[in-house]
C-alpha cells in the first residue's frame, strides 16, 4: 500500500497534494477536473433544452473518441503494465474517494501528523441527499477512505469490516468539511479507528470504523 517512511512517495506527509508523479497522470487530473466541474453542472445547470441537447452531443464525441483508446480495467491493470506507477502512486489518482485522477472524488485530502490524521473534502451539489446538504452515503464514503487511509499508521491495515456513522447535524454542500482521526484501539488483526467531521467548527458527524488485515495479500483478493 503506502510507506509512510518512503521518502520518494509519502502521500500524507503533509497537508500539502502530492503532484502528479507522471505527465500521465498530470493529464487525467486535468480531465477529472474538468468531467468533476460537469458533475456539478450537470445537476445544476438552468440552460435552454436545446442548449443542454447540443453540449450532450459534443460530449458525446469525446466520450466516443476516448473510447477507442486502449483500457486498463483497475488499478490492477494498471500497476501491471509496469507503466504508471506503483499501487499506491495508483490508487492515489484513482480511488473512488480520495483520487485526485478520478472525477467521482469528493477532493479529499489526508494528511498525518505524528498519531492524528487530518483531512479536508469538499461536496458540490451532485453529492446533495436533503435539501442543501450532503447526503448520508457520501459523508460514509468520505469516513470510509479517511478512516482507511489513517489506520495505515498503525502499520497493519485492513479492509472495512464495519463502520458506523453518527450524523449529528446535515453536513452542507459547497463547504469545507474538515475530518480529524485517531486509532482507538488495535488488536491482532484488528483496528479501530474513530474520527469526526467539522463544518464552520461544528462536528456534523462522528465514525468509528472496524479494519481487518486480510489474511492474504490485497492483490490476491482481485478476481
Ligand atoms: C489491506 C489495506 C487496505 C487499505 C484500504 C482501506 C481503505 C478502503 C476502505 C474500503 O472501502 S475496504 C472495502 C470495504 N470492505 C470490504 O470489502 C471487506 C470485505 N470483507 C472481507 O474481505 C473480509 O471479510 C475481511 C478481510 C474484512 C475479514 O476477513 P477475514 O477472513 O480476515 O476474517 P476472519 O473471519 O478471519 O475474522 C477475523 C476477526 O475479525 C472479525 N470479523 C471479520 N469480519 C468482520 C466484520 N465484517 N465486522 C466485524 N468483525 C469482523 C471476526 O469475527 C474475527 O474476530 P476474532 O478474531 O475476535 O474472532
Amino acid at each position: 500500500m503506502f510507506d509512510l517512511t518512503d521518502p520518494v512517495f509519502n502521500p500524507y506527509a503533509s497537508e500539502e497534494i502530492t503532484p502528479p508523479h507522471t505527465r500521465e497522470w498530470a493529464a487525467k487530473r486535468k480531465l477529472a477536473r474538468v468531467l468533476h466541474q460537469l458533475n456539478e453542472l450537470a445537476v445544476t445547470c438552468n440552460a435552454s433544452v436545446e442548449e443542454i441537447e447540443a453540449r450532450t452531443a459534443d460530449l458525446q464525441v469525446v466520450a466516443d473518441s476516448l473510447a477507442t483508446a486502449p483500457r486498463c480495467l483497475g488499478t490492477l491493470a494498471f500497476v501491471k503494465t509496469g507503466d504508471h506507477g506503483n499501487y499506491g502512486q495508483i490508487n492515489h489518482e484513482l480511488n473512488a474517494v480520495g483520487g485526485h485522477s478520478n472525477p467521482l472524488a469528493p477532493g479529499l485530502n489526508i494528511w498525518l501528523e505524528g498519531a492524528v490524521a487530518h483531512g479536508v473534502a469538499r461536496c458540490h451539489h451532485a453529492y446533495e441527499g436533503p435539501p442543501g446538504f450532503v447526503h448520508g452515503g457520501y459523508v460514509a464514503a468520505i469516513f470510509d477512505q479517511f478512516l482507511g487511509m489513517a489506520q495505515i499508521a498503525g502499520g497493519r491495515p485492513g479492509m472495512t469490516g464495519s463502520l458506523s456513522v453518527r450524523y449529528l447535524r446535515p453536513t452542507p454542500l459547497d463547504t469545507d468539511l474538515t475530518l480529524r482521526a485517531e486509532m482507538a484501539e488495535t488488536v491482532g488483526r484488528k483496528t479501530v479507528m474513530r474520527g469526526e467531521m467539522l463544518a464552520g467548527g461544528k462536528v456534523t458527524a462522528t465514525a468509528e470504523g472496524l479494519f481487518i488485515e486480510p489474511q492474504r495479500p490485497l492483490q490476491t483478493l482481485a478476481r
